[in-house]
């Protein structure tokens, strides 16, 4: 074994600063710091590598990796399953922090008392729903007069999420929940996943052997982004792994934490540090973006925190790499005008693939991005709203139909029809690869089956006809054990919800392009540039940045949370490998826009001597 860990190095080629192979090789509780692009859901890649391939993590027993987003958790899993064998990667889990806390309530929901057991059919509310005020207004609990509805929300959330389970001398907080789990003649069981946490954590709290099994199937534990866990996600890390054998590894940077309106814990660092007497790694390489980009990290960086910042770029580039210019516009036509023509020039000149630009605002997408949308119509550039299909996209279900449909369209794709072989022996209970007499039929079966969608997608001129087949696969498949297969299903009709959205989607596109794998290349974003907000795009990274609308409007709460604003700004502008420009536009929307209030984040620009501005007339 130890031979196995001395001979151990990282997978793809990569080389590994000091910092990161130590807490690859650590097998003790870690914190690793550091800044954007250090590599660090690289790390996490890596140090599933190591633990899987040199036994450190034993069969049959598992790593469990839990992230914020269902990009960042199917992203970091998708690099597992490049880098060790299919046997190895089936030991490694990816979840977000909500479906890991879903999963423990829909698996175990049988351990709560009745009258915290969820209706089996329940559904999920956020914060943009009605739902919640519907509760409170159940027991006469109305919006006050004059207050805002925004404030009157968060406070009827705040209540609701005020104590742990089993709720003491509440009775309005009682009957809320009550109401919520079970619903009534007119409304289903409707919950939110602070509540969903907190059934997770009043199950682990009260069954000691489900929290005894769980601590035996995970050896080791991820947590990516942990900057942003807030304190009932932590309460339930502390729950499940606190002086178990378990081993943590915590991943984050201090400067990206972006979700503190959402709870984000602050001290959180501090705190698991002190909990599960971790050992703290600081990276100090930034392998994405070209070194004049780094300047400005570093001016911004400077802003947060008092500790300095001098990340070392990556070898690849050259030091007069990272060209970054401020646009100032009168109005947002012209803005619109000017970067589709920017983008134009990217992708036809530079070459750059569409998927490597990236159209960033600080919120309200649809406001920001409609003229530029229009504008690059006439260069034939497709840019979307990339947040519709962001966690749609990296679904189970959606890719397992995807490839599905691509396996009947196309019989030489071999990579779909890989991966759906797999799950389809995986749910017919079938091991092994080579042809026997359980193999052989069940590969006729199937190969006939897809010739049967090919005929009938041949044919697709209805909606209605193309959601029969997509239900037809599904059956083909088995829904029951598609259900057990991807627990994320197992409850209610989110499964339906998720088919639906496929079928509506992918139908649009076949509408416009009248071929259906091109509609899916169209769906998959492929051909399309992406426009999202800043927080939807934490983790990713683009050869080309714009940052547009950059005004007061824009970061209206700067002046009440100057420091998260400032956060975001860091996390939106460390997305950039090679280009960053931002936008500015006087006049937006038939309104006018300043940039007086957050005239610090102008001035970091400036000062890092690196940014070019530029007035269009
Ligand atoms: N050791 C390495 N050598 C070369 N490239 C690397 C290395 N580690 C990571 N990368 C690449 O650098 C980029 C950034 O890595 P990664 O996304 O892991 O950074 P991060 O620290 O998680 O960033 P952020 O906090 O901004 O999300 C990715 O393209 C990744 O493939």
């Amino acid at each position: 074994m130890n031979e196995l860990v001395n001979n151990w190095i990282p997978s793809g080629g990569l080389r590994l600063e000091q910092n990161a192979l130590s807490a690859v090789k650590n097998l003790d509780n870690s914190l690793v710091v550091a800044g954007p692009g250090a590599g660090k859901t690289e790390l996490l890649a890596q140090k599933a590598c190591f633990l899987l391939e040199t036994n450190s993590c034993s069969n049959p027993k598992r790593i469990l990796a839990i992230s914020f987003k269902k990009d960042a958790a199917a992203n970091l899993k998708d690099r597992v399953d490049l880098r060790v064998s299919p046997e190895l990667a089936i030991r490694f889990t990816s979840k977000t922090f909500d479906s890991f806390a879903k999963n423990i309530i829909d698996s175990f929901s049988s351990a709560l008392p009745l009258k915290y057991r969820p209706n089996f059919d329940y559904s999920l509310f956020d914060k943009s729903n009605n739902d919640v005020v519907k509760a409170y207004a159940k027991f006469d609990i109305y919006q006050g007069k004059g207050m805002k509805r925004s404030v009157f929300v968060n406070a009827l959330l705040k209540h609701l999420n005020s104590q742990p389970l089993p709720i003491q001398n509440d009775e309005l907080l009682e009957n809320v929940w009550n109401y919520l789990l079970k619903g009534d003649e007119e409304n289903s069981a409707k919950l939110n996943f602070p509540m969903i946490s907190q059934l997770a954590l009043y199950i682990l709290n009260t069954n000691p052997l489900i929290l005894k099994s769980l601590q035996k199937t995970y050896s080791h534990v991820f947590l990516d982004e942990f900057q942003d866990t807030t304190t009932i996600q932590y309460e339930l890390v502390k729950t499940c792994f606190l002086n178990s054998a378990t081993s943590l590894t915590a991943v984050g940077d201090n400067r990206q934490r972006i979700m503190v309106w959402a709870g984000a814990k602050k001290d959180v660092f501090d705190c698991y540090n002190r909990d599960f007497f971790a050992n703290q790694y600081n990276l100090i390489m930034n392998h994405r973006s070209a070194p004049r980009l780094l300047e400005i990290q570093k001016v911004v960086n400077d802003y947060l925190q008092n500790q300095t910042f001098t990340p070392i770029p990556n070898s690849r580039w050259s030091i007069k790499d990272g060209i970054s210019e401020i646009w100032y516009f009168k109005n947002s036509q012209k803005e619109a005008q000017t970067i589709a023509s920017k983008i134009n020039e990217l992708i036809n000149i530079l070459e750059i693939p569409h998927s490597e630009i990236c159209i960033l605002v600080k919120q309200t997408v649809d406001k920001y991005s409609k003229e530029i949308i229009n504008e690059l119509e006439n260069y034939n550039i497709v840019a979307r709203n990339e947040t519709l299909f962001q966690d749609l996209l990296k679904e189970d279900l959606i890719i397992l139909l995807i490839n599905t449909l691509k396996s009947a369209l196309d019989v030489q794709n071999s990579d779909a029809w890989m991966k759906i072989w797999d799950i389809k022996m995986e749910l017919a209970g079938v091991k092994g690869s080579i042809l026997n007499e359980t193999i052989t039929p069940l590969l006729y079966s199937f190969k006939s089956f897809l010739a049967d969608v090919k005929l009938e997608l041949d044919n697709l001129t209805e909606l209605e006809q193309f959601r029969k087949i997509l239900l037809d696969i599904m059956e083909y498949y088995g829904v029951d054990k598609i259900r057990k297969y991807y627990p994320q299903y197992s409850q209610g009709g989110y499964i339906n919800q998720i088919r639906d959205s496929l079928v509506d989607y992918l139908f649009s596109f076949y509408q416009k392009t009248g071929n259906l794998l091109e509609a899916i290349e169209s769906f998959e974003g492929r051909l399309s540039i992406p426009i999202m907000t800043i927080h939807k795009s934490k983790g990713l990274e683009y050869e080309a940045v714009f940052f547009i609308g950059f005004d007061d409007n824009a970061f209206w709460t700067y002046s009440t949370q100057e420091e998260e604003d400032t956060c975001t700004f860091f996390v939106g502008l460390s997305r950039a490998k090679k280009y960053l420009y931002f936008t500015f536009s006087e006049r937006r929307d038939g309104g006018f826009c300043q940039k007086t209030n957050i005239s610090p984040l102008y001035n970091m620009l400036r000062d890092s001597n690196i940014v070019e501005e530029l007035n269009f007339e």
